[in-house]
């Protein structure tokens, strides 16, 4: 039996891969960071009885920011493969926390990485890598395009990028960076802009709320859907050798028309409800974000399936059904 290592397996992505993984036969082993409230609402349905001697989702504490245990739990586990998901994930609020964002997504993966080469063991890793790191450089983006950070986040995530490579040049690591362009579902924390407005959407033709309150509508994302994108993750890590992969759809797509498709979804005319608050603007902003994934779809025989408009009317009707419970 296989066993796998995921960081930040409380997440969207950690969440979709945990399921990928367990049907496919593997033990995998989560990293969950202490809270005084429960963190773990989008494992529990893979998470029901500790005691189970067929669980194969083992939960353990870590952070980081915590370097010894992290070598403690590599040495325990001692897994095949190795999923680095966890950061300080959100880019606006990285300007507000750059020092954090630093020490959790830049730093906490030379900790990470560090953490394997101590224990010595012979494991593949996946770096969590992100289209953010293209920044200011215009699409089309792919693996060979240069990287041009706009944010604390996007540094933090470049600098994470170069220590896979360079575990991988240096130390011999089977090391693969997914460099993923945006990727959503009805899983995706609540502030990232996909899900804010597929969730006001429903509330607005619901009555339950009249206005949204939004920041800069003309940024162009290449949004796609979460659980392909954690099978590519998976796929980079069963190739012949460690690589750099670009996974996207290659569509463009506004805020604004991703407004567009949720607010027509629910049959809303979106500009008497959607307003403006300067508080969500950035102080500088990544205009437009489009990948090239002919490398994965070549190599790995990866292509995106859900493009941006099927993909908010899965959000909106996840919204609709879920704010439908315990109603009268
Ligand atoms: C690949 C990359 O993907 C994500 O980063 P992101 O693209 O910044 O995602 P987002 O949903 O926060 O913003 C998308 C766009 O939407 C604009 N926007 C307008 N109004 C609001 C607004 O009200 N809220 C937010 N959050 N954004 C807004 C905002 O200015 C930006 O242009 C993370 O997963 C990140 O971890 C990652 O790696």
């Amino acid at each position: 039996m296989k066993r796998a290592i995921i960081t930040g397996i409380t997440g969207q992505d950690g969440s979709y891969l945990t399921e990928l993984l367990l049907a496919k036969g593997y033990e995998v082993h989560g990293i969950i960071r202490r809270s005084s409230t429960f963190n773990t609402g989008r494992i529990e349905h893979l998470y029901q009885d500790p005691h189970d001697p067929e669980q194969r989702l083992v939960l353990h504490y870590g952070d980081l920011t915590d370097s010894s245990r992290l070598v403690t739990l590599i040495e325990k586990v001692r897994p095949d493969e190795v999923y680095h998901l966890a950061a300080q994930s959100h880019v606006r609020v990285s300007f507000d926390e750059p020092e954090f964002t630093g020490n959790t997504t830049g730093l906490g993966t030379a900790r990470l990485l560090e953490a394997i080469r101590m224990v010595g063991i012979d494991t593949r890793y996946y770096q969590a890598s992100s289209s953010e790191m293209f920044g200011a450089t215009p699409p089309p983006q792919s693996e060979v395009t240069p990287f041009y950070p706009r944010s604390p986040y996007g540094a933090a995530k470049l600098y994470g990028y170069w220590m896979a490579r360079n575990y991988r040049e240096a130390h011999g690591l089977f090391a693969v960076n997914g460099i993923l362009f945006n990727h959503e579902s009805p899983r995706r924390g609540e502030t990232f802009v996909t899900r804010k407005i597929a969730r006001a959407a429903a509330r607005i033709a619901q009555g339950k709320e009249e206005f949204v309150y939004l920041g800069n509508l003309d940024a162009v994302r290449d949004w796609g859907y979460a659980p392909e994108y954690v099978e590519g993750m998976w796929r980079m890590l069963q190739a012949d050798q460690g690589d750099d992969y670009v996974l996207a759809t290659g569509t463009a797509t506004t805020v604004r028309q991703w407004v567009q498709y949720c607010f027509e979804h629910v049959g809303a005319d979106w500009e008497r409800h959607v307003r403006f608050d300067e508080g969500y603007l950035r102080p500088t902003e990544v205009d437009s974000l489009i990948g090239d994934s002919s490398k994965a779809e070549k190599t790995l025989g990866w292509t995106a399936q859900t493009m941006p408009e099927q993909l908010a009317h899965i959000m909106v009707d996840a919204e609709l059904a879920e704010t439908r419970i315990g109603e009268p």
